[in-house]
């Protein structure tokens, strides 16, 4: 198994560790019921000294069995914390563009579901060792108890098997459709959450999306989760019943047939017997075995980086001087037979300290030009060049450091820093609340935000001091002003704008504000996916410009 693999492969000597004391707690239970039949079974022999032996046994067997226990718990969740860690590191070092294509309802269904998948496995999974174990050395009891009846014993217990097997890959079957329906399900929950508000006034909506859509995956969810539990239950009752029905052919074969004395067959029966709790333990943790499996694919199919260790910052090898990309092309995959959407071929350079607009119309491609600008994308041809120097795809990590961003779909996070992740100087921050005229609703401690439970327009100005805190050489804002009141707007452009661009900050701001297209060193119109620089000087050409776009 996958699981057993991995933990092997990375915990390999802790793994034989436990598996050598289950071992031993194993052939410590079969020692107990040996001595009961052979020492306190006997009446001749029982002095309190026996008793003593006999109670130290015990004790021995309640250690070992409980570190055993201990070890594999600690074993196992210590791996789990490790695959977390590993997880959200891998995701870090991931491609936007592979985590876009994943999707956020797949990735947190992983995050959620596959990991408490694995952690119930390893909750089991000292079940299946012990009683995989104690099984085995039973057998070996058995044996040398009595030879035909081991054989026959084993020949049934191969065939049950052999069928459990076939009941397994059913089951695993279903637990797979159950984990995509799991998908699904994530999905629709993501949005109903997302969607409360869309919901909430149209309640025809909400009962068309919950019959069409969450529904009909709840109930698939439900069957297939319902047959594998329906397999499971039959596994665990026909391992009870074989058990059972061992214990009668055995006494058939040794009392019937004279296979063997009735002492060997009621100490047969004592051992099958005893068997049957740990065994049936060990069928019933199965489907958490087989689910956790299916998680471990999961997991692995999401294809996320390689890379489990968080890159410590680089510093920045040169300052920005000048950005220049030559003709340089993006294609979002095709989806279909649709012709997937492309930008480029684009010419453009910026140099240090330049203020520079971008307009274009809905869906002309600015967004994609300023994830393909800042590196969150790389180019599918051409090339970029920082400071004249090629960028490859060993410095492309490197590249992004040039810049912070206020994408449109921001995240506001709570804690302040720098470009390196380390903390700012408080007066810093502090003249950046008072220019952002945040500071009577906004307070910082410890280089944390109070909160970030504002308005779409306030959490953008909390967004830019971000951006403009973390120092880069050149700023990219998104249809940033969009949401700010027309007074502040003003300030924007007017002031702040100035004032960065003063400070040596190169900026490049996606806008439709035309009434301040002056306050650009040079404008630029995406259309279609194509970039174009627009006469500043020629006022006639700005307008008809954005009369394009408005048309
Ligand atoms: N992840 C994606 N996969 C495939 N196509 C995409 C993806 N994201 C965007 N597109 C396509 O790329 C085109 C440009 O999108 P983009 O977001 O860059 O436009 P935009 O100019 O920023 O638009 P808006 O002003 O509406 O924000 C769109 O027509 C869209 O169909």
């Amino acid at each position: 198994m996958k699981l057993l693999m991995q933990l092997a492969d990375k915990q390999g000597k802790p793994l034989a560790f436990v598996i050598l004391l289950s071992m031993a707690s194993a052939l410590l239970t079969v020692g107990v019921i040996a001595f009961i039949q052979y020492r306190l079974l006997s009446q001749h022999d029982l002095t309190p000294s026996v008793l003593w032996q006999f109670v130290l046994l015990l004790a021995v067997l309640l250690a070992t069995a409980t570190v055993a226990q201990v070890a594999l718990h600690k074993l196992g969740h210590q791996f789990v914390y490790k695959k977390r860690c590993q997880l959200i590191k891998k995701l870090i070092n991931t491609d936007i563009e592979q985590i876009e294509s994943i999707g956020s309802a797949r990735l947190l269904a992983s995050l959620n579901t596959d990991i408490r998948n694995v952690t119930f496995a390893f909750v089991h999974l000292p079940e299946l060792i012990y009683g995989v174990v104690l099984c085995l050395i039973a057998l070996a009891y058995l044996a040398f108890l009595s030879l035909p009846l081991f054989g026959v014993s084993v020949l049934l217990l191969a065939l049950t098997g052999l069928f459990g097997f076939s009941l397994v890959n059913k089951i695993s079957y279903h637990i797979t459709q159950v984990r995509e329906f799991d998908d699904k399900l994530y999905q629709d929950y993501q949005s109903f959450i997302e969607g409360r508000k869309e919901l909430s006034l149209n309640p025809g909506r909400a009962k068309r999306y919950f019959n069409d859509e969450f529904d009909p995956h709840a109930k698939q969810y439900r069957d297939q989760v319902t047959r594998a539990d329906i397999l499971n239950g039959f596994a665990a009752n026909m391992a009870n019943t074989i058990v059972l029905a061992l214990i009668g052919l055995n006494f058939y074969l040794a009392l019937g047939l004279g296979w063997a004395s009735f002492p060997v067959a009621s100490s047969f029966a004592l051992i099958i017997l005893f068997m049957r709790t740990p065994l049936m333990s060990a069928v019933g943790s199965l489907p958490t075995l087989v689910t956790a499996n299916i998680s471990m694919q999961k997991l692995e199919d999401l294809s996320l980086s390689q890379n489990n260790t968080l890159i410590s910052q680089q510093p920045v090898s040169a300052p920005f001087e000048q950005l220049h990309l030559q003709q340089v092309v993006y294609q979002y995959r095709a989806d279909g037979d649709e012709k997937p959407f492309q930008v480029g071929p684009i010419d453009f350079t910026i140099k240090q300290g330049e203020l520079i607009f971008i307009i274009g119309g809905n869906g002309s491609g600015k967004s994609t030009f300023a994830n393909l600008l800042t590196g969150l994308y790389r180019p599918h041809s051409g090339q970029v060049f920082l400071n004249d120097q090629p960028v490859s795809l060993e410095t492309w990590p490197e590249y992004r450091l040039q810049f912070s961003a206020v994408y449109s779909d921001f995240y506001l996070f709570h804690q302040i820093t720098d470009g390196h992740g380390d903390n700012v100087d408080n007066t810093v921050i502090d003249e950046w609340m008072r220019r952002l005229e945040m500071a009577h609703k906004v307070s910082h401690q410890d280089g944390y935000l109070s909160d970030t439970r504002y308005s779409q327009g306030q959490r953008k100005r909390l967004a830019l001091m971000m951006a403009v805190l973390e120092q880069r050489g050149c700023v990219l804002l998104d249809e940033w002003a969009a949401d700010q009141d027309p007074k502040f707007r003003k300030t924007f452009y007017r002031e702040l704008l100035p004032l960065l661009k003063e400070r040596g900050v190169t900026i490049i701001a996606i806008t439709h504000d035309d009434k301040y297209f002056d306050a650009a060193d040079r404008v630029f119109k995406m259309d279609l996916g194509q970039l174009s620089e627009l006469n500043s000087n020629n006022q006639r050409h700005t307008e008809e410009a954005l009369s394009s776009i408005v048309s």
